[in-house]
């Protein structure tokens, strides 16, 4: 009997194939008491199988570069905290055998991350991966992961592990469902990485049965069970139809009418910037420099290596656009010689441009590094704040970028409700704006990004977050300035034409969406763009402006 499934559509494409499920059965080690002559044996074993999971996993990161690699490491460092290991090591002591005591620790340790509240949601997943793989190795049987085939399939589980989605084969892959997650999910951003098709927040994915064959809309998020030769023929035509307008689509962004919309990437750092420079991006829109943070052992990277990284992509994009964000620490991106340990609320607290500025020796060193980077090169160097609230903060980045002797456009991401309300109040203090609408989703609708319960309101078709996007993309125009979209709202085509018509100048967005949204791009005037706009805004929740845009652009 045919079903249809709906989720959240996170990944473009459209696939057909048999579903296979990940291999997550949770391995519970059995509660056998030790001897204590056997407790020196258990002690090194545990250590060892740490040890071992922390290095697969970080040699699967270098393997497989990118937002995976820094997903990878923070795994691998979770594998090896101090206090993880010092409480599989008491564990021990009192009887338990290896497996079981890291069974335990990591259940305790997992107790603690959910009673945080949802702002560590996301990192559950991630969690019950590192304990399943030391589990796995201890026990001598294989690691959870990826079903084996040779065939296709699509790939179906609760959430997917960085570990396993990072070295997946795109050729047999076809797609992946996950019962949990949301747009802003690890599995959603690796998934957009690959370039296969997903959705996430699938309700029923997990009792889709193993070879059940499955048609999936990574655009629309719906999932067609069984589907019938017509729907088949249907979905396959659609697709074929994207993938001839992707490969005539080609050059600059713009609207039919020839209204020029820069395309630019989103990326980590220089192992991004092949897949960007392949995908045609016209620059970079926003390069997150947290990863080279996350990965300099505990303090921040020095002058000379951030030098180095920032002058790779620089000289990747000559006569280009580059946009550096400053280090966005804290909350969702939390780095422990700078976040607060103790915070209520982190994704409240001091995070972005108000961890710098308690720390104004990193702020200092960074743009001295950017200004170094951009020396003699023939670039258009743009440095810009995250979670920036008001003209206060963004006069004390200008100062700082100004202080560092920074010869660059500075500006702010708009990520919170206040910056967009007074977006001309800011931008007396600095030159372009560059939405962030997965913060601004966060703080506009009060839900943490991370908590997959709530992932309706990370819906960036929400009315509300596009009536603050009009209002920062209206100030700048007012300014004669420029406001780009750098976040994952950009990566929908729809979207892209909606925002188009909101005013925004620029979009930016993981390399693989590119294509995608200058061949939307390419079928519009800018006054479809607009007029989708309008009716967006006039609805009165997400699912309804975006079948209100839809219409608006099918019916033209
Ligand atoms: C682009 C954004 O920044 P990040 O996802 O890195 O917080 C955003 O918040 O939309
Ligand atoms: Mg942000």
């Amino acid at each position: 009997m045919e079903t249809t499934l709906r989720g959240i559509g996170v990944s473009h494409g459209a696939a057909i194939g048999e579903v296979r499920h990940m291999g997550t059965a949770e391995l519970e080690p059995p509660t056998r008491r030790i001897t204590g002559e056997a407790v020196p044996t258990e002690l090194r074993r545990a250590r060892q199988a740490v040890e071992a999971v922390a290095a697969d996993l970080v040699a699967r990161g270098n393997l497989a570069g990118g937002e995976a690699q820094a997903v990878l490491e923070a795994q691998a460092m979770m594998a090896r905290d101090p206090e993880l290991i010092a409480d599989v090591e008491r564990r021990i002591a009192v009887g338990s055998t290896a497996e079981r005591a890291v069974y335990d620790a990591l259940a305790a340790y997992r107790a603690l991350l959910a009673g945080a509240g949802d702002y560590l949601a996301g990192r559950v997943a991630d969690l019950d991966d590192v304990r399943n793989r030391i589990v796995a190795r201890l026990l001598g049987v294989p690691m959870p992961g990826v079903p084996n085939s040779d065939r296709p399939y699509v790939l179906v589980a609760r959430d997917l592990a960085p570990a396993d989605t990072a070295l997946l084969d795109p050729s047999l892959v076809l797609g992946f469902l996950t019962e949990e997650g949301g747009p802003t999910s690890h599995s959603a951003i690796l998934a957009r990485a690959l370039g296969v098709p997903a959705v996430v927040a699938l309700r029923g994915a997990v009792e889709l049965a193993e070879g059940t064959v499955v048609a999936v809309d990574g655009s629309t998020g719906v999932v067609t069970v069984d589907p019938d030769p017509e729907q088949r023929e249907e979905m396959l035509r659609v697709a074929e139809e994207r993938r001839a307008a992707l490969a005539s689509a080609t050059g600059p962004g713009a609207t039919s009418d020839g209204h020029k919309v820069p395309l630019l990437a989103n990326i980590g750092g220089p192992a991004d910037v092949a897949d960007a420079v392949e995908a045609g991006a016209e620059g970079v829109g926003l390069f997150r420099t947290e990863f080279l943070f996350l990965d300099s052992g505990g303090k921040a990277p020095s002058e000379k290596k951030q030098v180095e990284a920032y002058r790779q992509v620089l000289e990747a994009f000559p006569e280009g656009r580059v946009v550096v964000r400053v280090l966005d620490a804290g909350a969702d991106k939390p780095l422990d010689f700078l976040t607060p340990a103790e915070e209520p609320n982190p994704a409240l607290g001091v995070r972005g441009l108000r961890t710098l500025l308690g720390h104004p020796e990193v702020l200092r060193t960074q743009l001295r590094a950017l200004a170094r980077a951009a020396e003699g090169l023939p670039v258009y160097l743009e440095v810009m704040a995250p979670m920036v609230a008001d003209r206060a903060d963004a006069r004390a980045f200008a100062d700082a970028c100004r202080d560092a002797g920074l010869r660059a456009k500075f500006g702010v991401m708009v990520e919170v409700p206040s910056a967009a309300l007074r977006a001309r109040s800011v931008l007396q203090e600095v030159e372009f704006l560059s939405l962030g609408t997965n913060d601004l989703a966060q703080y506009t609708f009060a839900a943490d990004r991370q908590a997959g319960a709530l992932a309706r309101y990370q819906d960036p078709w929400q009315p509300a977050l596009l009536d603050l996007v009009a209002m920062a993309a209206e100030a700048a125009g007012a300014e004669g300035k420029s406001c780009g979209v750098c976040g994952e709202a950009a990566s929908d085509p729809l979207l892209a034409c909606v925002l188009v018509g909101l005013g925004v100048t620029s979009l930016s967005m993981g390399a693989k969406a590119i294509p995608y949204v200058r061949a939307e791009l390419s079928r519009r005037t800018m006054a479809q763009c607009e007029r989708a706009a309008s009716a967006a805004r006039a609805s009165d929740g997400g699912e309804q402006a975006r079948a209100a845009a839809q219409s608006v652009l099918s019916g033209e």
